[in-house]
């Protein structure tokens, strides 16, 4: 995952999939505003629970926005990757299963599809249960993101999960002590809100009551 060998920046072509920057105007009380935004997809994120193994399945992943913006606020800005002094896997982080909608399919169904390419868990769709919706990136996108939580075990297990296409992706357990460490000290792996918040939601509602 973090065999990169070469970082560089160029300048976002006008028909990007996945990032659409513009700028939007408008009237509040009596005086002209604007707001620069960015058209993202909106999203699915799962909490994974495996009561066979009582650990929580998340997924650990090079993210090139998070290995520019540990820079960015280091330096105060990124004009050349320095892969001597800043390493890829300072842009690795550990999240919450998660997906673009970028389908015309339920967003329980994207929830299904990324639950077995991101992990390798194939279950029906009735299994998992929506907890929450909310919004990303309030200042910038506004995306909206869906929560989910699953239930799996050792017998839904269909692969060993990694993603499609070129995605590189690892399948990390934790075990309930590990997670509850993760949420009682903060992010230590650049983990974003929504596994955080996952994690606490789980602790405060589903953690079996040792835990
Ligand atoms: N080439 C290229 N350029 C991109 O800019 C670019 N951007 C994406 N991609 C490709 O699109 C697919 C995206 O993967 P997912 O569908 O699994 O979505 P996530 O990246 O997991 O993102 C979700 O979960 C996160 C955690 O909660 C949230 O923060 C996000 O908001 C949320 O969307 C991959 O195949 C990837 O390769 C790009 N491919
Ligand atoms: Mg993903």
């Amino acid at each position: 995952m973090e065999n990169i060998t070469k970082i560089w920046l160029g300048p976002l072509p006008e028909d990007s999939p996945y990032v659409k920057p513009f700028r939007m105007y408008y009237v509040q009380n009596g005086v002209e505003k604007n707001w620069d935004l960015l058209k993202v997809h909106d999203s699915v994120a799962i909490v994974l629970f495996n009561t066979t193994r009582q650990k929580l399945v998340l997924v650990r992943q090079f993210r090139p926005a998070v290995y520019h913006g540990v820079i960015a606020s280091e330096k105060g800005g990124f004009d050349k990757a320095d892969l001597k002094a800043f390493p890829p896997s300072i842009g690795v982080t550990l999240e919450l299963c998660a997906g673009i909608v970028d389908k015309s399919m339920s967003w329980q169904e994207i929830a299904r599809e990324e639950m077995l390419e991101e992990c390798g868990y194939d279950v029906p769709v009735e299994r998992i249960e929506q907890v929450m919706v909310y919004r990303s990136g309030v200042g910038s996108s506004g995306a909206k993101q869906a929560m989910y939580y699953c239930e799996v075990t050792d017998a839904d297990k269909a692969h060993g999960g990694g993603g499609v296409d070129d995605e590189l992706i690892e399948v990390v357990e934790l075990s309930l002590e590990e997670a509850k460490r993760m949420v009682q000290q903060g992010a230590v792996n650049n983990s974003p809100p929504s596994c955080l918040m996952g994690l606490m939601w789980f602790f405060a509602n589903k953690a079996p009551s040792s835990a």
